[in-house]
């Protein structure tokens, strides 16, 4: 379980003066009439997934491994964040003996998509093409490239090694994969892209990338019964949630998401999809940004101590590290750094976020929200998605918004469909 402080989160007020709000909104997610309820399926998605899909990806992925030197994951938004996050925060950035793992699908670029190209050239590869609506532009571009490349390098032979995950009827990517004879895996109707990291979208590669989904599930199913008690003093997601909205009532627009884990970057970027297409409507919102300390305290951590006061800081912590490192002891000390001889590298670490939440909060005066989870394992990773599914939907519902929508992302598409001469 996630545990949360708002102990330097300056609220001016209090939190529990919405506990009447959050429980009306409350009731109506738990009985699916809220905004968008058509797309709520996340909420009992750890009692519903099917058993005999997730026996399927198992088996899908072992063939994956067996055979592969690279998975290809291509996909965009909600059908690669979450996989992305969930392999490189579990896994590290640089595993040992698992397979590796490339993303395409994901831009326009053609220096990326040509490097990529020219990376998986001599390597055994899988493709697993990803996509909910089976029409989006940027997958669909560099999924023809794949497979034109998988069919020259493999033959026949291609077809078993793509696997699409698209939606049951619908799309040019579900027709494409039935008659090309793709093995297939299922996006449900009832939960959008950037919830779906729970689905096949995102345990496929994890499991591809040996990750322990069982674990994974076990985290999210466990997470749907600490986060569900409408009580403010025993939901944290909840208390998070209502934390936002008070400091958005003091002025704050800006929250910057914080971690001090290299591998939890990709987290960011899942938490920002997650949060700013929920959110950012109706002319309402918080800006997600992020960093990732304490590297970015050499970047962005002036602003953060001096600039302008329109952000809040959401600190992600880690109890346990993946992997602890003892400092080295030096005979000659030229370096001056035998002070942290024999210390562990993770207590600095934690005695450098110690150190930044007091230079913000007492010196910088910013708002920090502190919130913890035990270690960067599976389990940890599926319960930290259902906090923060939970404390999205509310905080949304709470500014009369539809969390479940992205009706803003469609304007560019239009224009660049126009530009391109799509009919
Ligand atoms: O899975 P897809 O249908 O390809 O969508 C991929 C992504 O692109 C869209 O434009 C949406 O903004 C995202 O919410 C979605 O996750």
């Amino acid at each position: 379980m996630l545990t949360l402080d708002l102990n330097h989160a300056k609220l001016k007020e209090d939190v529990k003066s919405y506990q009447e709000e959050v429980n009306k909104i409350d009731e109506t997610l738990r009985n699916h009439t809220c905004k968008g309820n058509d797309f709520t399926g996340w909420l009992t998605w750890a009692q519903d997934y099917d058993r005999n899909e997730f026996t399927r990806i198992k088996e899908c992925a072992k063939r994956i491994q067996e055979n592969g030197d690279v998975l290809v994951v291509c996909g965009i938004g909600g059908s690669y964040l979450g996989a992305r996050a969930a392999i490189e925060m579990i896994n590290g950035i640089y595993p040992e003996n698992q397979i590796e793992i490339v993303y395409l699908g994901n831009t326009f670029s053609s220096s990326y998509i040509a490097q990529v190209m020219k990376y998986i050239e001599g390597k055994s590869v899988y493709v697993n093409v990803i996509s909910k609506s089976g029409t989006t532009t940027e997958t669909a571009l560099a999924f023809r490239i794949l497979k034109q490349f998988m069919e020259d390098k493999y033959g026949e032979e291609a077809s078993s090694r793509i696997i699409a995950t698209t939606d049951k009827a619908r799309g040019t990517l579900k027709a494409l994969a039935e008659e090309q004879g793709y093995e297939t895996f299922v996006i449900p109707d009832d939960i959008g892209g950037r919830f779906s990291v729970i689905t096949p979208v995102g345990v496929l590669p994890m499991a591809a990338a040996g990750i322990d989904i069982d674990a994974f599930m076990k985290g999210y199913a466990d997470g749907s019964g600490e986060y569900s008690d409408p009580d403010l003093d025993k939901n944290p997601a909840y208390r998070y949630a209502v934390a936002r909205r008070i400091l958005q009532n003091q002025g704050y627009d800006v929250e910057l998401f914080v971690n001090y884990e290299t591998q939890m970057q990709m987290v960011a970027e899942w938490w920002k999809q997650l949060f700013g297409e929920s959110e950012g409507k109706d002319g309402l919102g918080i800006l997600p940004d992020s960093a990732n300390f304490s590297t970015d305290l050499h970047s962005l951590g002036q602003f953060v101590q001096d600039g302008k006061k329109v952000l809040f800081e959401t600190n992600l912590y880690v109890d346990q590290p993946m992997i602890d490192i003892t400092f080295p002891n030096d005979k000659e000390d030229k370096d001056g750094m035998n002070y942290l001889a024999g210390k562990s590298v993770d207590w600095a670490n934690k005695m450098a976020a110690k150190g930044t939440l007091m230079a913000h909060e007492e010196t910088g005066g910013i708002p920090n929200i502190l919130i913890t989870m035990p270690s960067m394992s599976a389990y940890d990773f599926g319960n930290m998605c259902m906090f923060f599914f939970k404390a999205i939907a509310m905080t949304t519902l709470m500014n009369g918004s539809n969390p479940f929508n992205q009706p803003g992302v469609e304007v560019y598409k239009k224009n660049m469909f126009k530009l391109l001469g799509k009919e």
